[in-house]
């Protein structure tokens, strides 16, 4: 049954990936939901399906090997997943606008900034056309670039990489947006633009009215945006629950690894804790079992044999782990 009250529900998501004529799932059996207003962070190390998932409802995953094998993408009720191209330009931009990392890769280097918004709009709103460049100006203004006038007549080359990160998040809003996806949005810039940015993101999403999907590896940004937190290991949720409980009832033993992995402001440590290990690699992924088990500091002879389910230890929060599996003899809630 569908849930009313969710803008994005994803159910049971599988996206492959051909590798050598085999298909291996970067994102296996992934559900969750986001609702209207909610910032939703998701987390996980490199190499976790963060990426591969956020391509997934955005259906821009590499053409020539990936594709999502089963599950749904409910956007309002409305499956994205079989969309294509055409039905799914429709939604981009103008419901669910994406921004990334590195906004050179989505900037076009030989066209102004003025240009490529001016598009935006033309292509998404009913903004009159005399209209626009003054619309493209008010924009950069709400995301706090004064110089609009200027800017819009520059390439995006000659802007440092917190200004042109600005002028993404002015096209992504141009439309006025449900969902916003941040994949990664402060990673390649330093530290003070990466605050302001992310102020600039709260900022935009209360004058909106509009949903955050947030994906990072980073869980001070967590900490400092999340409404709700999922976090992916190896292609899976393991955790889902609302920030609080991240940080003061983890009990994913991997949340747990992530989260004593981060310094403390309370604490004097020189060396920073790091959890050991790698996440695998798509071809060496444990087919059955556990994906977290090679570097658990919990494990149990069973984790190798039976595939954790993600199951609820409490309202609102859930786990995938056979220690907190009710089924199990060493389990270590009572199901509340
Ligand atoms: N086009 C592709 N072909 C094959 N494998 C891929 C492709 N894109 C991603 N992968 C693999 O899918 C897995 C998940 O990658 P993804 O980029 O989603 O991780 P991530 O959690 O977003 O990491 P990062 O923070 O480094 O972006 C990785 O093992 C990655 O190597």
């Amino acid at each position: 049954m569908s849930n009313q009250e969710a803008l994005l529900e994803i159910k049971n998501l599988h996206t492959g990936f051909n590798i050598g004529g085999k298909t291996y799932h970067a994102v296996k059996d992934v559900s969750f939901d986001v609702k209207p207003k909610e910032v939703v962070c998701v987390v996980g190390e490199s190499g976790c399906g963060k990426s591969v998932m956020s391509l997934s409802i955005m259906n821009l995953l590499p053409k020539h090997n990936g594709k999502i094998d089963k599950g749904e993408i409910l956007y309002k009720g409305r499956d994205l997943a079989p969309l294509n191209d055409n039905e799914m330009n429709k939604i981009r931009g103008k419901d669910i606008s994406m921004i990334f990392q590195e906004p050179m890769t989505a900037l076009n280097p030989v066209l102004t900034i003025g240009y490529q918004m001016d598009e935006v709009l033309i292509n998404h709103t009913k903004v009159k056309k005399e209209e626009i460049r003054k619309k493209s100006i008010s924009l950069l203004k709400q995301v706090g670039i004064s110089r609009g006038e200027q800017i819009v007549h520059e390439y995006p080359h000659q802007l440092s990489g917190g200004m042109r990160q600005r002028v993404m998040i002015a096209m992504a809003i141009a439309c006025q947006p449900q969902l916003l996806i941040a994949d990664e949005p402060t990673t390649a810039l330093d530290v003070t633009v990466q605050a302001q940015i992310l102020e600039l993101i709260t900022k935009i999403q209360d004058e909106v009215g509009m949903a955050v999907l947030l994906i990072t590896h980073d869980l001070g940004v967590v900490a400092e945006m999340a409404d709700r937190v999922v976090v992916m290991y190896a292609g899976q949720v393991v955790e889902e629950t609302d920030v609080d409980r991240i940080f003061y009832d983890p009990q994913h033993p991997y949340t747990k690894a992530l989260l004593t992995s981060i310094p403390r402001m309370d604490e004097e440590r020189e060396v920073l804790n790091t959890i050991s290990g790698i996440v695998p690699s798509l071809t060496k992924m444990p087919e059955v079992g556990c994906r977290f088990v090679d570097r658990c500091p919990e494990a149990m002879p069973e984790c190798r044999q039976i595939d954790p389910q993600l199951g609820q230890t409490e309202k609102g929060h859930s786990v995938r782990c056979l220690l907190y599996d009710a089924s199990h003899p060493d389990k270590k809630t009572e199901v509340r």
